[in-house]
């Protein structure tokens, strides 16, 4: 069996450390080959016709799965030639009239847009970044006063700088990002931010853009939209919050950021080619839902450790927690059988977390399977002078390499792992760039499609969150 898939473009998936003694067997892999063709099948359909096996939506109707399409700009998919220049314009627009941009939006409508600001913002991004662009805020991710009122306190300091060094007001746009268009964080935040800045119209102009689902025409952000005469993004039919990071909700912030979006698109299309069939060995998405999923149902490996070997990436570890939790936590399969299905992610980060985590995860249940994440280029970057050669302790440090030291810390902690039949397996980018995060978002993605798939789940459904929504509507309404 590959136990290293090598994607020619700048990706690979390294496998070997989830096989072997104590871990997953060959013989595991080769009895589950009915269902690996089944999932496969699953898969494939969903990209043919839009369908999952029995996924209903919310309201109990047939909804169609849209986001494999989404990579392929064109007649049936939801990004089309005409959304993505209306997404590259609005973006220009926004970079050239806006001082601050304040997005307010919770779960699929924040964590993608997060992960691109987050890593476009970096000095080591190696795509396309907007020369200047105005200060990005984002609200509405929590119910948290102290947030809010720190962004506020932030924003009321940029006005006062801009009437005192410009006299003029400071363009502050509000966009709320809600598929539903009604959920609390991003509500309570819009309109928090809505009446604090047009209460202080010396200090603020307030312009708006709302990404929501056009076809609730009577939606609030709908009606509001049509109203103010503000800009509107669709989020689609068939693309739900945590498979939408290359949909609107995501794009409109790589969109302000100046991120090259075709190319997104471009790596995501490129891995999704790359996933088809259902040979083990020529489709990594597969090889590595497979391995979740023997590794969680054989073998215990009921928690996820998504391990990025990098600071700027503990937003990805966030999007995969939900992408994770909200498609595989099941209490049923799709034939109805209670089944309690799921692992539980947890985001780590290489080497911080090898000071917290990494003892437990030695040492402790063995319920893991730990996921590393390593991006190539940030190798050869930074070298560590030793100023105090009399210290014999620091002389290894000198001419070290910095980023050198975080993959042997990585290869220490794969192979420590290992030695004790601990699974891991190991995601490798040669730099981060939008094609890279392109692929590398299509990779988790459909590596969860499969997994729904082979476990009979229905990755696109979340019914659990319901039960404490309406509990909190009821306390909301007697306050
Ligand atoms: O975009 P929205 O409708 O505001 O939804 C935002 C989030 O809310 C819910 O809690 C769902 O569980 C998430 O899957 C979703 O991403």
């Amino acid at each position: 069996m590959q136990e290293t898939i090598v994607f020619s473009k700048g990706f690979s998936y390294h496998a070997a450390n989830m096989l072997g003694e104590g871990r997953i067997s060959p013989e595991e892999v080769e009895a589950l080959a009915p269902r690996i063709r089944q999932a496969a099948a699953g898969v494939e359909k969903i990209r043919k016709e839009g369908w999952a096996k029995n996924h209903l939506s919310k309201d109990g109707n047939p909804e169609p799965i849209f986001f494999p399409r989404l990579p392929y700009p064109g007649s049936d998919s939801p990004n089309t030639p005409e959304l993505l220049r209306k997404l590259v314009d609005w973006g220009a627009k926004t970079r050239a009239e806006e001082d601050a941009v304040v997005f307010c939006g919770v779960g699929g409508s924040y964590l993608g847009g997060k992960v691109l600001y987050d890593c476009c913002t970096s000095g080591y991004w190696a795509g396309q970044t907007a020369a200047s662009r105005p200060e990005i805020f984002f609200a509405g991710n929590n119910v948290d006063p102290e947030d809010a009122e720190g962004i506020r306190i932030r924003l009321e300091a940029m006005a006062r700088a801009c009437r005192e060094k410009q006299g003029r007001r400071l363009r502050v746009l509000l966009v709320p990002i809600s598929k539903s268009g009604t959920t609390l964080e991003p509500t309570a935040a819009f309109l928090y931010f809505y009446g604090l800045l047009q209460d202080q119209g010396d200090l603020f102009q307030v312009d708006g853009t709302v990404v929501t689902d056009e076809r609730m025409e009577q939606g609030p952000l709908n009606r509001l939209a049509r109203k103010h005469g503000w800009p509107m993004f669709d989020v689609p039919n068939g693309v739900g919050g945590r498979f939408s990071v290359l949909s609107t909700p995501g794009m409109i912030v790589g969109a302000v950021l100046g991120m090259d979006l075709p190319e997104l698109l471009r790596g995501a299309r490129e891995m999704d080619q790359a996933c088809r069939g259902d040979r083990l060995d020529t489709n990594p998405a597969l090889l590595n839902a497979v391995l979740k999923f023997l590794g969680a149902r054989d073998h215990g490996a009921v928690t996820e450790v998504f391990m990025p070997y990098a600071m700027r990436l503990k937003a990805l570890g966030e999007w995969y927690v939900q992408l994770l939790a909200e498609s595989l936590g099941k209490r049923k399969d799709r034939e109805g059988n209670t089944v309690f299905y799921g692992r539980t992610p947890v985001v780590a980060i290489g080497t911080t977390d090898m000071h917290a985590q990494t003892q437990l995860h030695q040492d402790g249940r063995r319920d893991k399977a730990v996921q590393f994440l390593f991006i190539d280029s940030w190798k050869g970057r930074v070298k560590i002078r030793n100023s105090f050669p009399e210290i014999g302790e620091y002389a290894k440090y000198a001419g070290l390499d910095m980023g050198r030291a975080l993959e042997v810390a990585m290869e220490a902690n794969e192979e420590a792992l290992a030695s004790d039949r601990r699974m891991n397996a190991l995601i490798r980018l040669s730099e981060l760039n939008e094609y890279s995060l392109g692929q590398l978002f299509f990779f988790l993605m459909l590596s969860i499609a499969y997994e729904g798939e082979l476990a009979d789940v229905d990755a696109y459904d979340q019914p659990g969150v319901e039960i404490y929504k309406r509990l909190m509507g009821e306390k909301l309404k007697k306050r």
